[in-house]
Order: C-alpha cells, then sequence, then structure tokens
C-alpha cells in the first residue's frame, strides 16, 4: 500500500502523521504501523504514530500510537501538530479548531505565519488527583507529595490524569538522572495497571521549571505536553509555583508555556512540519 506521511514535531516530541482523511487504518493495523514506522533505524523514526481521522463532532479526530503500538488518550505536542496539518492542509482553515482525543474534544487557537500554523495554544482541560481516575491502584484517594517506594529507592511523588497517567517528582539535579534505568521501575510498577508516564522535574522559581520525562509505551522522549502539564500542576499543588499564572517548561526539546487554574490548564507551544514523504508498506 502506498501511503503519504508527515513528519512534525512540537519541542522535539516527534511522530509520523497519516492522513486518516485519505486512508482507513484499523486500530489493529495502526498498533502494527507504529512499532514499524517509529522506528529510528528501520522505519521513518518518531515517538510515536498520529493518524488524522474524520470526526463527527469537531474539525477532526486525533488517534494517537506510542512507539510500542500502545494507543495513548492524549498527546499535548501532537494535538498542537494536528491542529497545524488541518489548517495548512485546509481541513479547516480556522484559527479556533476543536480536535477531538480520546480523552474530549480540545479548543485549540493557533498562531501563523505566512498561512501556516508555527504555534498553537491548547485548552488541556483539569488536572485530575483522584487516583481510581489515574489509575493508582492504591487505599488513598490522591497521591500529593506520596512516599513511593521503588527498586531504586523512595520517591515523593504527585500522581494525576492530564487525560493519560503522570506521576510527577521533583529533584535538585534532572540531568544526573539515569533515565533509561530508573523509568521503566515507574512505567511497570504494579501500582499503575495501565503504566504510567513519569516527569522528573527541577525547580527554578514560582514560574520556571526543568524537566525529563520518560513516557509509557516511548521512553525517553525530548517533551511531553501532557507530561509538562502535570508538572506544573504538580509543582502548584505542593506549593512550588504559581496558579493562575504562566509558567515555563523547559524540556530537552524546547520550551513549552504552561497555565494553571483548578478548572482548565493551557498549553502554548510551538508545531513544526520536518518533511513529508511516501513509503510503501504491507499493513
Ligand atoms: N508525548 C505526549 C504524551 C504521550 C503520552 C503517551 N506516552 C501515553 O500516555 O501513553 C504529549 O505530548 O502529551
Amino acid at each position: 500500500m502506498e501511503l503519504t506521511f508527515t513528519k512534525m514535531q512540537g519541542a522535539g516530541n516527534d511522530y509520523v502523521y497519516i492522513n486518516g482523511f485519505d486512508y482507513t487504518i484499523t486500530p489493529s493495523q495502526a498498533e502494527k504501523l507504529a512499532v514499524k514506522l517509529a522506528d529510528r533505524h528501520f522505519g521513518i523514526g518518531g515517538d510515536g504514530l498520529v493518524i488524522i481521522d474524520p470526526s463527527d463532532i469537531a474539525d477532526a479526530k486525533m488517534r494517537m500510537y506510542n512507539a510500542d503500538g500502545s494507543e495513548g488518550n492524549m498527546c499535548g505536542n501532537a494535538i498542537r501538530c494536528v491542529a497545524k496539518y488541518v489548517y495548512d492542509y485546509a481541513i479547516a482553515k480556522k484559527e479556533q479548531l476543536m480536535i477531538e482525543s480520546k480523552s474530549g474534544v480540545k479548543p485549540i487557537t493557533v498562531s501563523t505565519e505566512n498561512n501556516q500554523v508555527h504555534l498553537a495554544t491548547v485548552e488541556m482541560g483539569a488536572a485530575n488527583f483522584n487516583t481510581p481516575a489515574i489509575p493508582v491502584l492504591t487505599e488513598e484517594t490522591q497521591w500529593i507529595d506520596y512516599s513511593f517506594e521503588t527498586a531504586h529507592g523512595v520517591y515523593q511523588v504527585t500522581a494525576l490524569s492530564m487525560g493519560n497517567p503522570h506521576l510527577v517528582t521533583f529533584m535538585k539535579d534532572i540531568h544526573t538522572l539515569r533515565l533509561s534505568e530508573i523509568g521503566p521501575l515507574f512505567e511497570h510498577h504494579s501500582a499503575f495497571p495501565e503504566r504510567i508516564n513519569t516527569e522528573f522535574v527541577e525547580v527554578h522559581s514560582n514560574q520556571e521549571i526543568s524537566m525529563r520525562v520518560w513516557e509509557r509505551g516511548s521512553g525517553e522522549t525530548l517533551a511531553c505536553g501532557t507530561g509538562a502539564c502535570a508538572a506544573v500542576a504538580a509543582a502548584v499543588v505542593n506549593g512550588y509555583c504559581l496558579s493562575d499564572s504562566w509558567v515555563t517548561v523547559h524540556l530537552l526539546g524546547g520550551d513549552l508555556e504552561i497555565y494553571y487554574s483548578k478548572e482548565q490548564i493551557y498549553m502554548k507551544g510551538p508545531a513544526v512540519e520536518v518533511f513529508t514523504g511516501q513509503l510503501n508498506i504491507s499493513l
């Protein structure tokens, strides 16, 4: 099957995008395709695969798959790129877009230059700290500054959902972390029946943090949009950052701006097309 794809990245979190308006790809095909195309040696290379489908309730629908083929419910960096694709390729040439995801419809405002999107602001919804909603298997109703035991020692963690599961821990220096060793201990821990995305955060001020992320199904990525929202939400409830103000999040792949309130989180960041291509693939 001849497939046209588009490679896009948001703060270095890169995915292969396929236009589902042109191709019908079943969930099981998408899971296999994600593993094949995400491979950085034998495929196109990326943190996963995103399929941009028609939607009955929004301008388009995002289906996101991690590099291991597992489907994620929401992806912040990818949804900005989906909005870019929908605008740039005239699926919906509007600066206020609605993009459907598995965790609801997200309103997105795009900023354009030369008739192309370069920046997008997403209404990400509210953080949910209730452990059953994340999910976390525990007697506790919330894990905020919770002492969490791993094979690598005890970490003070905060758990929350941004439509996908996140665990946030704060530390003095994130750059000496051996993430490939400790990331899987969190991702595959028995407390997380659906696994989990984990953010390791260094606080610089009440409006500036840095973070690294170990993503469920993709390993360490250069950025994670839902993860940046989770990091700021956890920083606010733990008293490190200000509520109702913008916080700059420095990630390995670039910066995201996050505005936290109890009711709504906004994420602002870049959306970049890297290249397009064709490939022949058997589904
Ligand atoms: N990179 C994405 C998050 C992917 C989450 C995925 N790893 C999962 O929840 O399974 C983001 O920018 O929000």
